[in-house]
């Protein structure tokens, strides 16, 4: 990504960087005054053990899963799904909001990560908010739509899984959030990549995704059933807010 200092240079930096801000110290003192020290102890437990697990750069960062939390709770959500578990953090930031008979159908085609943090979620007594599904998310997508009492019926979804079915989600989606729920992508801003020039020096996966991204943008944009707001949280957080 080139980036321009106070005099006027140009330099060039590997895409991948995960923080938006400025800094990365001020991305830690965000972490460090506002979101660790109110952290609710399961989730720093699950934060940890994801930390050593190999493919922990997938896992929602801590200010995220505050974030969702805090809007969970500012919107009432009570039926709830999330597309892309990888360990749970996301999911277990969306079940402690919950109230206790809220729901999450939560998909994932890897059950065995999911179990690495299941003794956390199931510790943290809200195991029972969950509805976990293994395999792919566009087909359980498609056998809900079919039936019409799912219509509507969704508060809340989080989606952060597969970047290329962003679109296929959002097409069905629609018809499963009701009118005033919210629809939040993650990674919209997918590592800064979304503004770095074609030749700029990128991970294989981050240049991969990245035109998939750019096209959910420009679709969410322009789709007149939402509301939309991009929050630079984490890799950047598209909030859709369903208005017909
Ligand atoms: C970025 S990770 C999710 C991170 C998670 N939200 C968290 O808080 O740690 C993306 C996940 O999407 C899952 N995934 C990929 N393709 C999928 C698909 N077609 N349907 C459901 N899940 C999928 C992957 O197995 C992976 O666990």
């Amino acid at each position: 990504m080139a980036s321009e200092n106070q005099n006027g240079d140009r330099r060039h930096q590997e895409v991948g960087h995960k923080s938006l801000l400025q800094s990365d110290e001020l991305y830690q003192y965000i972490l460090e005054t506002t979101v660790y020290p109110r952290e609710p102890e399961a989730m720093k437990e699950l934060r940890e053990i994801t930390a050593k697990h190999p493919w922990n750069l997938m896992t929602t960062s801590a200010d995220e899963g505050q974030f969702l939390n805090m809007l969970l709770k500012l919107i009432n959500a009570k039926n709830t799904m999330e597309i892309g578990v990888y360990t749970g953090y996301s999911l277990l930031a969306t079940a402690l909001a919950l109230p206790d008979d809220g729901k999450i159908l939560a998909m994932d085609i890897n059950r065995e990560n999911y179990e690495i943090g299941l003794p956390v979620i199931q510790k943290a007594g809200v195991a029972h908010k969950i509805d976990f599904r293994e395999g792919p998310a566009l087909p359980v997508l498609d056998q809900m739509i079919e039936d019409e009492k799912n219509h509507g019926s969704f508060d809340f979804v989080f989606v952060d899984a597969d970047k290329d079915n962003y679109i296929n989600y959002h097409k069905r989606l629609l018809e499963l959030v009701r009118v005033g729920g919210v629809i939040a992508y993650d990674n919209t801003l997918w590592s800064g990549s979304v503004v770095a020039p074609p030749d700029a020096p990128m991970r294989k996966y981050i240049r991969y995704y990245r035109d998939f991204v750019l096209e959910l943008n420009n679709a969410l944009a322009a789709d007149p059933r939402i509301e939309i707001c991009q929050l630079p949280v984490g890799d950047g957080v598209t909030l859709c807010r369903r208005i017909k």
